[in-house]
């Protein structure tokens, strides 16, 4: 069988550094195999031997955000009509738990009766009816409760997700391109998206509304079972037997170790197989590599390789949370043995007793069936209530992670000097001068940029060539403060650009990255985006377009500018596979149904990689170009002609051209006619470093680079 180990025992020799994460170093770190995944986990030292410092831990967590639910509840108040809806929620579920007890007690009744009916040999007929009665009231007043329980918190549940729901919608857009990209931080947002599909805060509410709910339904039924059954005999005895699973239960809930633990964790695989496994599911998944996977004849080497790659990885290989699952699962297997055989002793101890005392059978029957029912379901309770409490800690952490997601610092931190100082300083554009810049991006160990200094003068347009990897894209990123520099300053107007506020400068900036997406919205939107104040000017919109030669394709398009590239949300089908037979022999066909829903039979409208590139050229424009009090002064652009014909790249440079003096433009790029021959300034970048630098002619003076490429591309084009 499968072993987890841990590392524990492993003392490493290599003393770590500070600062140094060193997985050996079991002094800090604990480590635990989970099939083919290595969890790492932060040692407590100084609490570790210290008996119940864990539960003393969880214990002061859960003091320490406890005004977290407070602040939430104050939160929901302030919904509309939420409160009276939270209260009726609250005073539905009380009253709900109330209910099994009473049931309880007319189910004892009905045993007096019968024990009546054993001893005496007669039968109270209206205590009996009106015990049964009772017993029915009590089914129907529980599924009354239920039904109303549930009209209130359907708005209820709605609006607290809704509310919180904005909230994170909030958190995660405001979040810098760095800290985005920070696993840890796509976890902490996460964590707190949702727990078993409700939002965070609507799960806490009705967490623990339950559980006082639950807390109220066993007080209530162990008072009443106690009074049912101190009379009987062995009852309160057989009652104790009944439970003794669940206890073992709870003892097991107690046990140390809950996994992976409260702390600072991470986990890892470096399973090949399995990663490929992964990267194969998600190839054939994911529509956008649909094309290739057909046209590049891939499926069959696909299959064969994600078989292997299935064989490969073993038994073991699961995703992380299975495997800690599974992890679980196997620990417990004794107790669940231990407990399995604890379930029998009721019946076993009846049986003895009826050998003892054969006289009493009817009776003790009919007290065993209610105590194991009883038993039962309240132990069921029990366990309910055992497992809430367990993650009560977990859930007022998350409930203040909540809170906190909204407060994660962004990695490259705002400045406070508002940018321009005038707005007509940008109407003529900005200066941009880097001064020794060193780059190396987050993880890497290579610099993307090394010493790297260049001036471009306002209203002057410069152009960065080079080899593929060179930095030139870097050097546009870096522009617009995406990334702070390792080492070095870069100067916007001759001002340190990490003192700037960066909600000023990025809309002094315009920039068009090489790797330009289009955002799940309407090609409106998409454009309107561009400009976010303006998003809504049907007008500046459709002069965006056609500045960026767009407008003439959007207009042929069924839908136009309300064209989806790729609809957001999927229309829903039913699972029998069109061109195959219902089991009547009926073909299934979705041409009706799909034609009665006016629905469409592709969720995207495929346009072309030079359109794309106009599109997103046009959203450029909405903010630069379009608005006559923009306040755009610099704009990057990143290859913005890599996918466009001819007529179009001589037309946007045209257009561009026009812009200078008014507006700096930076311009990266690998075809060196158009652009460099009036470029104020031309970069030539290799290996990160910038190795020549002048205009067309002086560049083609010095023989060197430059001069070698452009004779390269004009060849092309001599007889
Ligand atoms: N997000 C990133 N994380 C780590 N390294 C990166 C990242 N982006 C780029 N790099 C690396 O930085 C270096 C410079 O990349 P950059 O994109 O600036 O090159 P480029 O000159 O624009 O190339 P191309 O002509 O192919 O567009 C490359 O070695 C690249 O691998």
């Amino acid at each position: 069988m499968r072993r987890a180990h841990t590392g524990r025992s492993k003392r490493s020799k290599i003393s770590s550094r500070k600062g140094t994460f060193n997985p050996e170093d079991t002094t800090r770190v604990k480590h635990t195999r989970l099939g083919v995944w290595d969890l790492y986990e932060e040692n407590a030292p100084e609490l570790e031997y210290v008996p119940g410092s864990s539960k003393l831990e969880a214990l002061l967590q859960l003091k320490n955000n406890l005004p977290y639910v407070w602040r939430m509840l104050l939160d929901i108040g302030s919904l509309k009509s939420c409160w009276i809806l939270l209260i009726a929620y609250c005073s539905i579920n009380i009253a709900w738990s109330f209910v099994p007890a009473v049931s309880l007690w007319y189910t004892g009744q009905l045993l007096n009766v019968v024990q009546t009916a054993v001893e005496s040999r007669t039968v109270d007929k209206a205590l009996l009816a009106r015990m049964t009665l009772g017993a029915l009231g009590c089914k129907l007043v529980e599924r009354l409760l239920q039904y109303i329980g549930s009209q209130v918190a359907r708005p209820l549940g709605s609006r607290v997700n809704k509310h919180f729901g904005t909230r994170l919608f909030e958190a995660r857009a405001r979040l810098d391109v760095v800290t985005f990209d920070d696993p840890a931080v796509q976890r902490q947002l996460d964590s707190v998206a949702s727990t078993n599909g409700q939002g965070v805060a609507w799960g806490t509410i009705s967490m623990f509304t339950s559980l006082i709910a639950m807390s109220l339904k066993i007080i209530t039924q162990v008072s009443v079972l106690a009074e049912v059954l101190k009379n009987q005999r062995d009852g309160l005895f057989l009652a104790f037997l009944c439970m003794l699973p669940t206890l073992s239960d709870y003892m097991d809930l107690l046990s140390p170790g809950s996994f992976p633990g409260r702390g600072v964790w991470a986990a890892t695989t470096k399973n090949e197989a399995f990663i490929t496994m992964a990267g194969l599911a998600s190839f054939i998944n994911d529509g956008a590599h649909r094309k290739e996977l057909v046209a590049g004849n891939m499926a069959e080497y696909i299959i064969t390789s994600y078989k292997q790659a299935v064989k490969e990885a073993g038994d073991y290989a699961a995703d992380f949370w299975e495997s800690v699952r599974d992890f679980w699962n196997q620990s417990g297997t004794p107790a669940r043995f231990f407990r399995d055989c604890l379930s029998l002793l009721p019946q076993i101890i009846f049986a003895l007793r009826a050998v003892q005392y054969p006289q009493d059978i009817p009776v003790s029957l009919a007290s065993l069936t209610l105590i194991t029912d009883t038993s039962k379901r309240f132990a069921w309770a029990l366990r309910e209530l055992f497992h809430k409490t367990g993650s009560i800690s977990e859930q007022l952490a998350t409930v203040r992670k909540l809170y906190e997601v909204g407060h994660i610092p962004n990695k490259v931190p705002d400045g406070d000097v508002p940018f321009p100082e005038n707005e007509q300083q940008v109407k003529a554009g900005i200066t941009l001068e880097f001064r020794h810049v060193y780059f190396r991006y987050p993880g890497a160990t290579d610099f993307a940029l090394q010493d790297v200094s260049f001036k471009v003068p306002q209203g002057q347009l410069c152009v960065i060539v080079g080899s593929n990897g060179s930095g030139k894209s870097t050097i546009l990123k870096l522009a617009i403060r995406l990334y702070d520099v390792t080492d070095g300053q870069i100067l916007v107007d001759g001002k340190d650009i990490r003192t700037l506020r960066l909600k000023d400068l990025r809309q002094a900036i315009s920039v068009l990255f090489q790797d330009y997406t289009h955002f799940p919205l309407s090609i409106r939107d998409n454009i309107g985006l561009g400009d976010p104040p303006n998003a809504t000017d049907d007008d500046k919109i459709r002069l965006a377009a056609r500045l960026g030669g767009a407008e003439e394709f959007v207009d042929r398009l069924p839908e136009k500018f309300d064209t989806y590239l790729r609809r957001p949300v999927q229309d829903y089908y039913s699972s029998l596979p069109e061109g195959t037979k219902t089991l009547f022999g009926r073909p299934v066909d979705y041409n009706s149904v799909r034609n009665a829903g006016r629905m469409g039979t592709t969720s995207s409208s495929s346009l072309s990689g030079g359109q794309m590139q106009r599109l997103a050229v046009s959203r450029t424009f909405m903010r630069s170009v379009v608005s006559e009090d923009s306040q755009v002064g610099l704009l990057l652009f990143d290859e913005p002609s890599a996918s466009l014909d001819p007529t179009a790249e001589h037309d946007l440079f045209k257009r561009l051209r026009l812009l200078r003096g008014s507006k700096t433009m930076i311009f990266s790029s690998h075809r060196f006619g158009n652009l460099t021959r009036d470029a104020d300034i031309i970069l030539y970048m290799n290996d990160s470093q910038i190795v020549e630098s002048g205009r067309h002619d002086e560049l083609l003076k010095l023989q060197g680079e430059y001069a070698r490429i452009w004779t390269l591309q004009a060849q092309a084009f001599l007889p």
